[in-house]
């Protein structure tokens, strides 16, 4: 039987199916041309410019052509060659790029500081980062930058206040008690009274069906099933578009810093993997997000007392905003793909790896379900049935597990820049240069690329101590670890990146998984499944685990219901 793909081309003429292909093989050879003349240039470029990182230390060159940049895209695990580069060299190095270029790679504490809090926007996303959130999300607040970016900010902040935040604690726990509810359903059905689940699926069905109300009072069905359209074409979008790209992507994408803007909008028709998984994702969004404002601006209009979701509260929030400063409509429908994507998967992933570790810290998980009962009396002694902000707040051995697991698992692992001006970076903690000078600054050359590295940074045995590289979240709860800097939006941690271009959301995920991790672990028990796999941290865009040697996300863990 002819597969659906199948039987659309054999409805084409034999004509049809030439003429575009021919049509792909052309834009496939101008795409190829263009490359190599600007690749061309680059080295010439390279070859010209003023040197400022060839004396720090480094990994050696392991392709002349991909430099460092291939191995750190495949690397077997997440972090590794962070971890790795990081002890041999000490927290800031330099890293061979495509075609010879020079990148700084750093996890310093100043460095970092000065990249993101310090310097504004002064350092840029990559034209890759920039044209990959273009194309999923269209002109929202990822994409934006300058001036444009703080018009965003502004008016989307309001929508992610502490107390506009508070209101969505019930909706967070009416929503993890659907899945509380399946669980103990599927327990009871078994007579040995445990089950082997992927705790990721039903973290990301949740937290998927959260944001959606949350944040547009939007049904994804994800729990139920019913499945919107939107869920179809998303469902690891992550995965697919960012986990070892190919060859020909690495260096089609490495020549766009040298292409204009407005040249750059082409890349919407090349066929490159994600390039096309991505635009199918933002049209579906767009459809529905327009559908949504149209609905919601009829409401304001009307007068009608509005909804609390994000996207109403924006509404409000633009139309009473001086008009220049207003969002327009398509940086407006641009938001809900951005929300959506940048709001779910990443919590889902963090509260998969604290389950994780859980199953391996039985001692610390039963202190944690001792604090989450010892609140409960107290909720229940006072005459309600939820806990409240305050009551999430108290659990201290909860937010220190949450905060580690931050920490430990920074599910973004860094983020590359490229310096729009002449700079000089300090560092606080000078490194060896390769004639074995102290080097405690680094002058930066507009153009300049460097990957900051959050989860080295997150994993310094200087900042966090000796034991940085175990999961202990007990360094988080009486004492206070001394720091000599503060970076990051929460806790001293980059998991959340840092400065005006910090995650808006960070205390959206913080409250939403103190609810969860609560409702969780009062009815359930996490265990390593009987002969427990090797976990892997996959290095995609959003560091999910696996299993060695079966594909996609996985995180099998044994669940019982504690009486
Ligand atoms: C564990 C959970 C989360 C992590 C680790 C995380 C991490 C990050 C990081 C590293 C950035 C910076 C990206 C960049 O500069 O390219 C970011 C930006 C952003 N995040 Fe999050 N995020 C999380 C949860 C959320 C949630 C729950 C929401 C919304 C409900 C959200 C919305 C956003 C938005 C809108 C941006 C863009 C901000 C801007 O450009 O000004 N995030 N996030």
């Amino acid at each position: 039987m002819l597969g659906p793909a199948a039987s659309v081309a054999a409805l084409r003429s034999p004509q049809d199916v030439v003429h575009q292909l021919r049509s792909k093989m052309q834009v496939l050879g101008v795409v190829i041309l263009v490359t190599f003349a600007v690749i061309s240039v680059v080295i010439l470029h390279r070859f010209f410019a003023r040197k400022t990182f060839e004396h720090i230390r480094g990994p050696s060159s392991t392709s002349w052509l991909f430099g460092n940049i291939l191995e750190f895209n495949r690397q077997d695990q997440a972090g590794d060659l962070d971890f790795k580069w990081c002890r041999e060299f000490g927290s800031t190095w330099r890293l061979n790029g495509i075609l010879g270029e020079s990148i700084l790679m750093t996890a310093d504490p100043e460095a970092l500081r000065h990249i993101f809090h310090k310097s504004g926007y002064s350092y840029r996303k990559t034209a890759n980062d920039t044209e990959v959130f273009r194309i999923f999300s269209g002109p929202s607040i990822i994409w934006a930058s300058g001036h444009v970016h703080q018009r965003h900010r502004k008016v989307i902040s309001p929508a992610f206040s502490a107390p506009q935040l508070h209101t969505f604690i019930p909706l967070f726990q009416r929503n993890i008690r659907k899945v509380t509810k399946i669980w103990r359903n599927e327990l009871a059905s078994r007579p040995e009274g445990r089950m082997v689940d992927c705790v990721h699926v039903w973290l990301t069905k949740v937290t998927l069906d959260i944001i959606g109300e949350a944040a547009f009072d939007y049904s994804f069905g994800a729990m139920s099933n019913a499945g919107s359209r939107l869920l179809d074409v998303y469902t690891n979008m992550f995965l697919e578009t960012s986990l070892h790209p190919p060859k020909l992507d690495l260096l089609i994408k490495a020549s766009w810093e040298y292409f204009p803007v407005h040249v750059l909008r082409l890349v919407d028709y090349l066929p490159l993997k994600d390039v096309m998984r991505i635009n199918q994702v933002r049209k579906a969004f767009h459809g529905e997000a327009q559908k949504l404002l149209k609905d919601k601006t009829k409401r304001l209009m009307a007068g009608e007392e509005g909804k609390k979701d994000i996207m109403s509260v924006l509404v409000r929030a633009n139309a009473s905003e001086d008009a220049r400063a207003r969002l327009s409509n398509a940086e407006m429908i641009a938001q809900m793909g951005t929300i959506t994507i940048a709001g779910h998967d990443t919590t889902a992933t963090t509260l998969t790896w604290l389950l994780y570790e859980l199953s391996k810290n039985p001692d610390y998980q039963i202190k944690m379900r001792e604090e989450i009962r010892m609140i409960r009396s107290s909720v229940t002694a006072r005459g309600d049935t939820n806990f409240s902000a305050e009551d999430l707040d108290a659990m201290k051995y909860c937010m220190a597990a949450l905060k580690e697991t931050l920490r430990y698992h920074a599910i973004v692992l860094g983020l590359p820049r490229v310096a729009e001006k002449d700079d000089v970076i300090p560092l606080q903690y000078p490194v060896v240069s390769k004639s074995g000078e102290l080097i405690r600054e680094i002058p930066i050359r507009a153009g300049q690329q460097i990957l900051t590295s959050f989860c080295a940074y997150n994993r310094l045995p200087r900042v966090w101590g000796d034991n940085a590289d175990v999961w202990d979240p007990t360094r988080f709860l009486d004492h206070d670890v001394k720091r000599e800097t503060s970076v990051g939006m929460f806790s001293n941690l980059m998991t959340f990146s840092a400065g005006v271009r910090g995650c808006i959301g960070w205390r959206f995920s913080v409250m939403e998984s103190q609810a969860l991790i609560a409702e969780i672990l009062e009815n359930f028990e996490f265990s390593p499944p009987p002969n427990p796999p090797e976990i892997l941290r996959l290095p995609s865009s959003v560091m999910a685990p696996a299993v060695r040697g079966e594909k996609g996300i996985q995180m099998p863990l044994q669940i019982s219901i504690v009486e």
